[in-house]
């Protein structure tokens, strides 16, 4: 099963070596800007999942919050100790 660090390991990977096809190469082309606007999205949907549908549901609005977190950390060059080291 995919967790936390490795799938920041896989987009790290993507980002080095851009492959063709590839959603997360093309958000980080995206920029900064277009990903923050994707994560206040994603946590809405989070927010309503949890509210109004199934635990399943919010389980996943709750992964592709954590994805485009990721995606945000990427950008920024951040690393998972950066973030860790606040927990
Ligand atoms: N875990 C994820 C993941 N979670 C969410 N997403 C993206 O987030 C979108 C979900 O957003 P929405 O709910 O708004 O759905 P949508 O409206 O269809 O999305 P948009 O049209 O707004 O992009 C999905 O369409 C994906 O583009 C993800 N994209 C990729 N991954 C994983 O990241 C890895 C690298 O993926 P690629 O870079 O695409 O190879 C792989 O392991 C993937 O499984």
């Amino acid at each position: 099963m995919k967790t936390f660090d490795s799938l920041f390991a896989e987009l790290s990977e993507k980002s080095r070596t851009r492959p063709a096809g590839s959603g997360t190469v093309a958000q980080l082309d995206a920029g900064v800007h277009a990903i923050g606007k994707k994560i206040v999205e994603e946590a809405a949907e989070v927010w309503m999942a949890a509210e109004h549908e199934t635990d399943e549901a919010a389980a996943e609005e709750i992964s592709q919050l954590l994805y485009h977190l990721q995606v945000l950390m990427v950008a920024k060059g951040l690393t998972l100790e950066d973030v860790y080291a606040h927990l």
